[in-house]
């Protein structure tokens, strides 16, 4: 059985490379000593060296440092980077998980090595408190670099493992999705300061119903539409308002902008 030493190089620490670092840290699947950062401006790293990351502008260095290799550039970006950390590669020791959308993993082995374990997580900003759902596929790679990775992203949110081609459907539904289920949010709050609530009494109130929605389907296992005929009374408010929204395309439009969003999702890489 392969074993992993825990150093981990995230390379391109943006948006999602630094919620996945503050994901690993809080679930203690590494210590920050053993996460390293990259980012083309690595001043914008200098709060998580203060935490104990270390930082760096330099790919290759970080990689031979590395067991595990997470890719997190945009897809424009990936190419460069890839040809940046190939001469530092351990086609025999490195485990890549690449988080660009779009990109296979055949394009990465085609740049990094046909011998390369490319294993590809699908994960979304709530990685940074526990809360992702991470998607994950390979072709190729191992099982116990999958078993590998599963156990990382396991320790961050929930984990399914899905085929390659679907992972950009899994973009648009779950890495984008936050975002989505985020602004449905926002407006619940807007709507509430219109009935008379304040800005930050309609916010707070609109977070928790979600969290009550989101929750009541977790533990309860059950169907949303089983929910929601408990909550529409006859001749009531509730199926009112619902019925109003319907009429201005809420599902529709929630479902035209998922699938906008996987097929964009699959047209950010340019290959070689
Ligand atoms: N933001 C999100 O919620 C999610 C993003 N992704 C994927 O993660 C990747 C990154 O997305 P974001 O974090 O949103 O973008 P971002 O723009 O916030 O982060 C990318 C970072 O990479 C750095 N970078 C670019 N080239 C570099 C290089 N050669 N060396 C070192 N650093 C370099 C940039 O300076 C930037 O800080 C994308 O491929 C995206 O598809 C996947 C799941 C969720
Ligand atoms: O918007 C994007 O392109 C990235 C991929 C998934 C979430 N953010």
């Amino acid at each position: 059985m392969k074993q992993f030493n825990g150093n981990i190089a995230i390379l391109g620490s943006g948006n999602i490379g630094i919620s996945l670092a503050k994901g690993l840290v809080k679930a203690n699947y590494a210590k920050p000593g053993q996460i390293s950062l990259t980012r083309r401006n690595v001043d914008h790293l200098s709060p998580f060296a203060e935490q104990g990351f270390v930082v760096s502008g330099d790919n290759a260095a970080v990689v031979a440092t590395a067991d595990v290799v997470v890719l997190a550039v945009l897809p424009q970006q990936l190419n460069q980077l890839m040809d940046q950390i190939r001469p530092a590669i351990d086609l025999k020791k490195h485990l890549f998980i690449s988080v660009a959308s779009g990109v296979s993993c055949a394009d990465i082995r085609n740049k990094l090595g046909a011998e390369a374990q490319v294993v590809r997580a699908m994960p979304n900003t709530a990685i940074a408190i526990g809360q992702s759902m991470t998607c994950i596929a390979t072709d190729q790679a191992s099982a116990e670099y999958m078993e590998e990775v599963t156990r990382m992203f396991e320790t961050v949110g929930a984990v399914v493992k899905i085929n390659e081609d679907l992972m950009t459907a899994a973009t648009a539904l779950c890495a984008c999705g936050i975002a989505f289920f985020l602004r449905g949010i926002r407006a619940a709050s807007q709507g509430g300061v219109e009935i008379g609530f304040h800005a930050d009494e309609a916010l707070k109130m609109a977070v928790q119903t979600a969290k009550g929605a989101a929750d009541l389907l977790l533990q309860m296992q059950s169907h949303p539409e089983q929910e929601i005929d408990k909550v529409t009374s006859p001749k009531g408010c509730t199926i009112a308002g619902l019925n109003e929204m319907e009429h201005n395309g809420f599902s529709s439009s929630l479902i035209k902008g998922i699938k906008l969003s996987a097929q964009k999702a699959g047209a950010l890489y340019t290959k070689e």
